[in-house]
């Protein structure tokens, strides 16, 4: 039985297990890199980072950002795993169609992806819930063709499984399908997240790694401050990862650990406040 709490956490002075987030910042704090730091500490797992765009946001939305050259995000890989090491790699928002390039020339050198010794989870990041763009509209061809057949695991949400697919996910048997259909597009399993599924008391998630289903379910919580879900569900399997676990383990510990997280989720601004994984610090 997978628990939240089952990832170790290091004695003093020991090197931890290592991860690396490739992702924008939230200047709010609430999703993008912020969510990941907060989220891989508290997994016990040092997080190195390669910046990808400055995003100006608040609970209200994104009014702006600004990419990172595609060139430094690339450097960035390099320098960290050359020299730090890491155990499992994780992608957020890319931004541009140059930056997904340079991930993917820079995961190809460093032995990150599907065929390669350290996994790689694309959460394919499109827009923020607010409906703000973060990814360049040309840039969806560069993350299908040349991401995705890297990727370990790809995570969409369902307005990115309609964006990647054609399909609107309704009820389970179109959440199946879309999994089908974006497995077909290369990585070796496909996550297809049921959290924007209102209808339903459960918050079902699908995996499909080519041959068979896992539908990993939780209760669903009726709240408005669940903003930087996508992220912490997407590094807390990157932790898992890191710690040695098979994909099923590292998706249903990343579900029990979101939704803890959305249990402590608090509000913030006048938007949408973040889900929170400061429970673990034990104050809940
Ligand atoms: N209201 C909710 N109650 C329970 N679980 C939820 C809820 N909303 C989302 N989830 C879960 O949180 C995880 C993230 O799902 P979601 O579909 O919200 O991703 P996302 O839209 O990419 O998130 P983000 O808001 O960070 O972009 C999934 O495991 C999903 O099932
Ligand atoms: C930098 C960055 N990365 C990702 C998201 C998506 O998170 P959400 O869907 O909760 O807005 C975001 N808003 N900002």
């Amino acid at each position: 039985m997978i628990s939240v709490h089952q990832l170790p956490l290091t004695p003093d002075g020991q090197t931890p297990v290592r991860a690396i987030t490739i992702a924008g910042s939230d200047s709010g704090g609430g999703a993008g890199i912020e969510a990941d730091l907060r989220t891989m500490a508290l997994c016990g797992v040092h997080a190195t980072v390669a910046l990808t765009a400055v995003t100006v946001q608040n609970s209200l939305g994104v009014s702006s950002f600004h990419p990172v050259p595609p060139q430094t995000v690339g450097d960035q890989i390099r320098a960290v795993a050359g020299d730090i090491g890491i155990g499992a790699a994780k992608t957020g928002m890319l931004a541009t169609a140059d930056i997904i390039a340079a991930v993917v020339t820079a995961c190809e050198e460093m032995g990150i992806g599907r065929d390669a010794r350290i996994p790689l989870v694309v959460d394919p990041v499109s827009a923020s819930m607010h409906g703000d763009k973060l990814l360049a509209d040309e840039a969806m061809d560069t993350l299908v063709n040349r991401l995705f057949p890297i990727a370990t695991v790809v995570t969409p949400n369902l307005d990115e499984v309609l964006l990647l697919t054609d399909i609107s996910v309704t009820d389970e048997q179109t959440q199946r399908d879309a999994a089908v259909a974006l497995h077909a597009m290369g990585p070796r399993f496909a996550l297809v997240k049921g959290g924007h599924l209102r209808t339903s008391r459960q918050s079902p998630d699908v995996l499909y790694d080519g041959v068979d289903f896992l539908e990993i379910s939780e209760p669903r919580f009726d709240t408005v401050h669940d903003h930087g879900a996508g992220d912490t569900l997407a590094s807390a399997m990157t932790c898992a990862l890191a710690h040695g676990f098979t994909v099923p383990d590292a998706v249903t510990f990343g579900k029990r650990w979101v939704t803890r997280c959305l249990r402590a989720s608090y509000p913030l601004g006048a938007g949408h406040g973040p889900v929170s994984p400061l429970w673990r610090l034990g104050a809940s």
